[in-house]
């Protein structure tokens, strides 16, 4: 007979829905984010024997990420998860290893008779920005990244030349439109010193680059030179990963019509689409520990 272990297991408060509004001036700032905390140690005991002595609840957890709002501030995500993961770490014995996991939605200030409203927003929805941050005794590692971004090129995508088998019934092209909902995580090398903002908006900007001026032979490519491009441009991140669905635009047949479509019309696909996912490193790469252990996303 086979022994039943406990195995992996963690836990926490995840989705804190929290909006930090600064207004210490007229003119206020507005943080908006979904906090996700997870606890990683000592546990045994709550799933053996149903001693919860060593659980801290996920209900502070909860207290913690709004307090924290305030007591740490939320200008910066991923300085704002440190405070939270060294927090219970240093703090609580039975806590080995946390790990917090943020989204932040940005918000724009409107226009109002041709100016910048002070306490006016509307979201903006160009993409989620993602911070994944985890400590432990051995180390701390910071994961940035965006979701949803997406864009999508009339042109300059192609392909051609892929493995036939006897139900390929794709039929080769050099002129496509592609386009994507990409995620792209980033791992940095350390977590001191760096400039959070600057470097999310400048591999956004390399992100951006790749996808328009690569003249695409296939997703895979393009996001190959989207990862190759951050790491040549960034000294500090070690590694990214790329998830993209090829979100498939068909050219629509209006030859029933008479009319003539030269790559005009297009259904928009919705499912299924093809879902590419590389991974681009440095061969000296720094090992990435826990760096990718997921809490949301644990099972998939
Ligand atoms: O960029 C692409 N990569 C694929 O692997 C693939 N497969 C497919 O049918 N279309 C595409 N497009």
């Amino acid at each position: 007979m086979s022994e039943i272990v406990l195995g992996h297991n963690q836990y926490g408060k995840a989705e804190n829905r929290v909006v930090r509004i600064y207004r210490d001036t007229p003119r206020h700032e507005i943080h908006d984010v979904n906090v996700s905390s997870c606890l990683r140690g000592d546990f045994s005991d709550a799933h053996l024997t149903g001693d919860q002595a060593n659980v801290l609840t996920t209900d502070a957890q909860k207290q913690t990420a709004y307090s924290f709002a305030k007591e740490v501030g939320l200008e910066k995500i991923e300085d704002y998860a440190l405070a939270l993961a060294r927090h219970y770490v240093g703090d609580v014995d039975a806590i080995d290893e946390a790990r917090i996991e943020i989204d932040e939605y940005a918000w724009e200030r409107v226009i109002v008779d041709g100016a910048e409203h002070d306490h006016t927003w509307v979201r903006k929805g160009q993409e989620v920005r993602t911070a994944a941050v985890t400590v432990n005794a051995d180390g701390e590692w910071v994961v940035g990244g965006l979701k949803e971004f997406v864009i999508l090129k009339s042109t300059g995508s192609e392909f051609a030349g892929f493995y036939k088998d006897k139900y390929t019934v794709l039929e080769p092209t050099h002129d496509r439109v592609m386009a994507t909902s990409l995620t792209a995580q980033w791992r940095f090398t350390h977590t001191d010193g760096i400039d959070w903002d600057e470097v999310y908006a400048g591999i956004k900007v390399q992100l951006v680059k790749q996808f328009a001026v690569v003249q695409s032979k296939a997703l895979q490519q393009t996001l190959y030179k989207m990862g190759k491009a951050v790491l040549e441009a960034y000294p500090v991140i070690a590694e990214v990963r790329l998830s993209a669905p090829n979100k498939h635009h068909f050219v629509y047949d209006l030859a029933p019509f008479g009319v003539e479509n030269n790559k005009e019309v297009f259904h928009a696909d919705d499912r299924p689409y093809g879902l590419i996912q590389t991974t681009v490193t440095r061969d000296d790469a720094t090992p990435p520990g826990p760096a990718w252990d997921a809490y949301q996303g644990w099972l998939s």
